[in-house]
């Protein structure tokens, strides 16, 4: 390299000597700095970031120089036994997969670990499998782990301990053989930006080894599957957040990998879109039967929809496994019933205005404060009597509510109505707290309405709890309840029917439904036991 100033100086650098044109030395160095400069930003450089770098190099030369099969632990003493309390699904599946027992199962995971910095455990000695044409439902709490270990799956993330195999290809030893056969949709979009969906199908395609002459059609064949046609020659960019996982799901299909993974798939979805993307993947694993799919959700529909066995995780440990009819039936300890009273007619609601109107208005009886909430909300006292007063022109303030509560019996009711934070309370007791502290009062109808449909629901309360001991109260829309009863031998599914059934008139029930313990309900228990 020359350097001028005023003066030709010595060549400091000749590089053609050694068989190097001057130039690429330059390049390669430029393109270092930039590449630094890219992933730190120049005012992040300090002496402790050098350091960090030069720590990360090593270690990527070590790490290079030895063998992918050496154990990576960073302590041995991390790595305790597994826990003894473990569920008896999740141990007979880590004996059938540690006995090499498991036919047809195209992954194993076996005693699979990750931990971050040497203490935080993301994932506890994972081990299960997944067999051809099955949809495993992954499911778990916010941090359990899921993504941690598709990462691992997919080869973004590298084990700490115990390894997975695919296509019997250990993903420590030999990663690019195991990931050659698995499209990944991860968590959140991985697209570029200014590529339309066409182009990104085709690059994933060429890189998946999809061969020149078929790349059309291989596109086109995903573009119409996703319903991705009027889409094609957009930017990724201007994508709604929808189409743009379809695109991703898309992306993790092309080339009909045998395994897809798929992190939470429909997020962002409207229920339509949803749907087709339940169709696709019902498709892919149970239709085409040859295809395994790992899928993780939040949603319990689409679990209960898509998937033929189900993992829960919680804090990097897998609690239960199996199908989901096998799940509710062993953890699924209660049955769900919900009920909806009949409507309030409109003769009882007259009745209620009316008493409650006359009520008012027999003002000598009232205390001070009572009669100027009155003037307020009628205009003036002096002029209006019970007659000629229309009762969808009173509105009732707190103080007047918590008097008729008193008249009318039931003071507890109007203490929850007030704080409203009963679940008992349901979503119109809410609305109607809102409404008082916004305007100040209600409508004596809506009032009312309020107070007969408590009288109903109180009285099918009353019922449920005395004839099927151990109920809880699941919360109230305001149109029907939810109820938990204990589910065992001393109650069975034909004893509810029967009992509600003969008493259905006289209580004044409209409708109901019993079932099964849901799948949420099941995530909640091994959730809330976190
Ligand atoms: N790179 C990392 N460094 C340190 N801790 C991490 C890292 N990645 C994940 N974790 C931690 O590992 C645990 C598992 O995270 P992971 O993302 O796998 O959970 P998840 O089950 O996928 O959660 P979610 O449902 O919220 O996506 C979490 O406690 C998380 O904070």
């Amino acid at each position: 390299m020359k350097f001028e100033s005023g003066y030709i100086v010595e060549t400091v650098f000749d590089g053609s000597k050694l068989g190097i044109e001057p130039y690429s030395v330059e390049g390669i160095v430029f393109f270092l700095i930039t590449l630094g400069l890219e992933l730190v930003p120049l005012h992040k450089i300090t002496l402790v970031t050098l350091k960090g770098c030069w720590e990360s190099m090593k270690k990527i030369f070590q790490r290079t120089s030895s063998s992918y099969t050496e154990p990576l632990l960073e302590s041995s003493s991390t790595y305790v036994a597994i826990d003894p309390d473990e569920d008896v699904d999740v141990q007979a599946e880590r004996n059938r997969v540690l006995s090499d027992s498991t036919d047809n199962a195209i992954i194993y995971l076996r005693n699979l670990w990750k931990v971050y910095h040497g203490t935080k455990v993301a994932v506890r000695s994972l081990t299960f499998s997944v067999q051809e044409g099955e949809c495993f439902g992954f499911l778990g709490t916010n941090g359990a782990g899921k993504t941690t270990t598709l990462s691992m799956l997919s080869g973004e993330e590298r084990p700490s301990d115990g390894t997975a195999f695919i296509f019997g290809k250990d993903i420590s030893s030999n990663p690019k053989a195991a990931r050659r056969h698995i499209g990944y949709c991860p968590q959140f979009d991985a697209l570029l930006e200014f590529l339309t969906v066409r182009e990104h199908l085709e690059l994933y395609a060429r890189i998946k080894g999809v061969p020149d002459y078929k790349l059309e059609d291989v596109v086109m064949e995903k573009i119409v599957e996703f319903d991705l046609l009027k889409h094609a020659n957009k930017p990724s960019f201007s994508l709604s957040g929808g189409n743009k996982r379809k695109l991703s799901v898309a992306i993790a299909m092309i080339g009909d990998p045998p395994i897809v993974i798929l992190d939470e798939p429909s997020t962002g979805m409207d229920p339509i879109a949803k749907r087709f993307m339940w169709e696709v993947i019902s498709r892919l694993s149970t239709r085409r039967g040859k295809t395994a799919v790992i899928l993780t959700t939040h949603s319990m529909n689409e679990a209960q929809a898509l998937c033929t066995r189900i993992g829960i995780m919680v804090g990097g440990q897998l609690r239960c496994i199996g199908s989901p009819q096998h799940l509710k039936t062993r953890f699924g300890n209660h049955l769900e019933l919900e009920v909806k009273p009949t409507e309030v007619s409109s003769m009882d609601l007259e009745n209620l205005c009316r008493l409650i109107q006359e009520r008012l208005f027999d003002i000598p009886s009232h205390p001070r404060s009572l009669l100027s909430d009155l003037e307020v909300c009628i205009g003036g006292t002096d002029s209006i009597t019970s007659e000629n007063a229309s009762v969808a022109e009173i509105s009732l303030t707190e103080d007047m509510i918590v008097i008729i509560g008193q008249w009318l019996g039931n003071e507890e009711r109007i203490k929850i109505l007030l704080s409203s934070t009963d679940l008992s309370a349901g979503v119109f007791g809410e609305q109607l707290s809102e409404q008082l502290v916004r305007d100040g009062g209600i409508p004596l109808p809506i009032f009312s309405e309020w107070w007969l449909a408590k009288e109903k629901f109180s009285t099918i309360e009353a019922f449920i709890i005395s004839s099927f001991p151990g109920a809880t109260c699941q919360g109230c829309n305001g149109l029907s309840i939810k109820y938990q009863l204990p589910y065992g031998n001393d109650l069975s599914l034909a004893d509810v029917f029967g009992h509600l059934e003969r008493n259905r008139d006289s209580l004044g029930i409209a409708e109901y439904s019993i079932s099964q313990s849901t799948l949420e309900s099941i995530f909640n228990h091994f959730a809330a036991n976190s």
